[in-house]
């Protein structure tokens, strides 16, 4: 039997990787990983405890390390990343190389500053202006979301469930004409 393809959020802090990807494991039945959370789990110790004492490169290789693992695993799952996972070209080629239905979920700045202000769980907004980091990542890493990504969905002035909602519609469309073309490409 063909499996069905993984379904990967990538997309910035505060994009709602980690509370649409578990709306979306319901729908789906499917179960639901966060890559911040095996991160976590493997060391036994917080995100910002990592980033204290391995550095932003520790966690880097910590994150490919979760990437390749969920890649591996046999069934279909889904799987919310954090928001740096596209910093590494190794990821990104990972990514487009897999099966894996890639889904960028766009927010502004503007949003993304509003979600992660109520959490200081996220080491690299701890400056005096997070808005100014924001827009610098968003700046480089918004092209290699794009890169890696099967589609896109936006994220802002939407309540969770309706993105959500949004994301599956979108997935199912895209599945649907995929198969469409396999089935065009066996039968003639
Ligand atoms: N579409 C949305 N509208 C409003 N708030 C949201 C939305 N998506 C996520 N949130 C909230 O924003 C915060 C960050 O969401 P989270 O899922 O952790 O984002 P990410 O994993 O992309 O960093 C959470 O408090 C979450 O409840
Ligand atoms: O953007 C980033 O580099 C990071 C995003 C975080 O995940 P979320 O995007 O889920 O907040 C987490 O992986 C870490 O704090 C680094
Ligand atoms: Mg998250």
């Amino acid at each position: 039997m063909i499996k069905a393809p993984n379904i990967i959020l990538v997309g910035p802090m505060g994009a709602g990787k980690t509370t649409i990807g578990r709306l979306l494991s319901q729908s789906l039945g499917r179960e639901f990983y966060d890559s911040d959370r095996i991160i976590e789990e493997n060391a036994g110790a917080d995100i910002p405890w990592i980033f204290e004492k391995e550095g932003e490169d520790g966690f880097r290789k910590r994150e490919t390390h979760a990437l390749e693992c969920m890649l591996h695993n046999q069934e279909s799952v889904v799987l919310a990343t954090g928001g740096g996972i596209v910093m590494r070209e190794e990821n990104r080629e990972l990514l487009i190389k897999s099966d894996a239905l890639v889904v960028y979920l766009y927010a502004s700045v503007s949003q993304q500053l509003h979600r992660t202000s109520k959490s200081n769980h996220r080491p690299l907004l701890q400056t005096s202006d997070p808005r100014a980091t924001l827009t610098a990542l968003f700046k480089v890493r918004d092209p290699l979301y794009r890169e890696v990504a099967t589609l896109v969905v936006e994220t802002d002035s939407r309540h969770p469930k309706s993105v959500a909602n949004k994301a599956l519609e979108a997935i199912k469309r895209h599945l649907k004409s995929e198969s469409k073309t396999q089935n065009a490409n066996v039968n003639g």
